[in-house]
C-alpha cells in the first residue's frame, strides 16, 4: 500500500471562517495527506474584517513543538513543511530552523514558502521586517515559493510590463534557489479582463494557465493559502509539478464556484469537498518561454 505523506503546515488559524491553516488543512487532508497543523497565530477571524481578537504564537514555541515531535521519534516521517502568514520575522527564523532540523533527518523533505506580504488594497498588513525576512532569508532556503503578483513585484522591486516580464521576474526568483516558483495570481498590462492567470516556473520550463475570473462583491480570502496547500499536497502524492499546478487551479476554481453560488464571503470548503477531490472542469497549462 502506498504510504500517506505527512506535511507540517505552519501558518495562521482562524476560529471563524477560512484563512491560513483554516483554509488549507481540510482540503489537504481531503486529497489524502496527513497534516500536522502548527498555528502561528490564533485569531477570531481573518484580518480583512478589519478587527479581530487573538494572539501570535511565541516564536520559541515553533522549535519546541518540532522538538516534541522529534522526541517521540516521528520527525523523520515529515515529508514537507509549508509556511504561510507569519506574525513576526522571529517566527520566520524559527520556521527555518525547524526546516533545517527536519531536512537533517529527512533530506528529501520539501519546504514550500508562501511569502504572504499582504495587500494594501485588501487591508492585509504584515510588518516590514516580515517582508524583508521573506526576501532575504526564506527565498534562499525554500524548495517552492508561491508568491502572488504583489509579492513577486516586491521580490523584484518593480511592476511587470507584460506576461513575459512576469516570467522574467519569476525566473529571477527561481535563480535565488527554489526548484519551482508558482505565481498564484498574475497581473500585468494587457491581461484579459475576464481571466484569472497563474504561472509555474521550474528549471525544466514555464507554464501559463488561465481560468475564468469570477465576480464577487467582496474578494474571498484564503484563496492563496488553499492554492499553495493543494499544490504541495499533490506534489507529495506523486504528481509532477505541472500536474499539481493544473489540479490546483481546477480544484480552487471549484471552491470559488461553490462560494459564488452560495453568495458567501468565506470559502465554502465543506460544501465543495467532493469537487476539490474531483474537479469537474480541468484547466490545462500551456508551455511558454521567453
Ligand atoms: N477565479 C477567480 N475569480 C475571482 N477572483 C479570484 C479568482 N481566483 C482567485 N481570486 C481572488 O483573487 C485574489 C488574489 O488571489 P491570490 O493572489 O492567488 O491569493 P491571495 O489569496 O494570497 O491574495 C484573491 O482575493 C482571491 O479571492
Ligand atoms: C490571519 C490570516 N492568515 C492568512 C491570510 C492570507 O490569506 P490569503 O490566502 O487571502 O492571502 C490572511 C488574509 O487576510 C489572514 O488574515
Ligand atoms: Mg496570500
Amino acid at each position: 500500500m502506498k504510504r500517506t505523506p505527512h506535511l507540517l503546515a505552519i501558518q495562521s488559524h482562524v476560529v471563524f471562517g477560512h484563512a491560513g491553516n483554516s483554509a488549507a488543512v481540510f482540503p489537504m487532508q481531503r486529497v489524502g495527506v496527513n497534516v500536522w497543523p502548527l498555528n502561528t497565530v490564533q485569531f477570531s477571524n481573518h484580518t480583512q474584517y478589519g478587527q479581530w481578537a487573538g494572539e501570535v504564537l511565541a516564536p520559541q514555541q515553533i522549535p519546541e513543538l518540532v522538538e516534541g515531535i522529534a522526541a517521540i521519534g516521528e520527525l523523520g516521517n515529515c515529508d514537507a513543511v509549508l509556511s504561510g502568514y507569519l506574525g513576526s520575522a522571529a517566527q520566520g527564523r524559527a520556521i527555518l530552523s525547524g526546516v533545517a532540523r527536519i531536512k537533517a533527518i529527512n533530506p528529501n523533505a520539501l519546504y514550500l514558502c508562501d511569502p504572504v506580504m499582504g495587500h494594501a488594497e485588501k487591508g492585509c498588513i504584515v510588518p516590514a521586517e516580515v517582508s524583508d525576512f521573506l526576501l532575504d532569508e526564506a527565498a534562499a532556503v525554500a524548495d517552492f515559493m508561491c508568491p502572488n503578483q504583489l509579492e513577486l513585484d516586491s521580490f523584484s522591486g518593480r511592476k511587470p510590463l507584460s506576461l513575459f516580464d512576469c516570467l522574467a521576474m519569476a525566473r529571477a526568483l527561481l535563480a535565488r534557489g527554489p526548484k519551482a516558483v508558482l505565481v498564484k495570481h498574475l497581473d500585468y498590462p494587457g491581461k484579459l479582463p475576464d481571466s484569472f492567470e497563474m504561472l509555474l516556473v521550474t528549471a525544466e520550463g514555464s507554464w501559463h494557465l488561465r481560468r475564468p475570473l469570477l465576480a464577487f462583491p467582496r474578494q474571498p480570502v484564503g484563496v492563496g493559502d488553499l492554492t499553495s496547500g493543494l499544490f504541495l499536497a499533490r506534489v507529495l502524492l506523486g504528481d509532477s509539478l505541472v500536474a499539481a499546478f493544473e489540479f490546483t487551479a481546477s480544484a480552487v476554481h471549484e471552491v470559488l464556484l461553490e462560494t459564488q453560488a452560495c453568495a458567501s464571503y468565506e470559502l465554502e470548503l465543506v460544501r465543495a469537498q467532493d469537487r476539490i477531490t474531483h474537479p469537474r472542469v480541468k484547466f490545462e497549462a500551456t508551455a511558454i518561454s521567453l
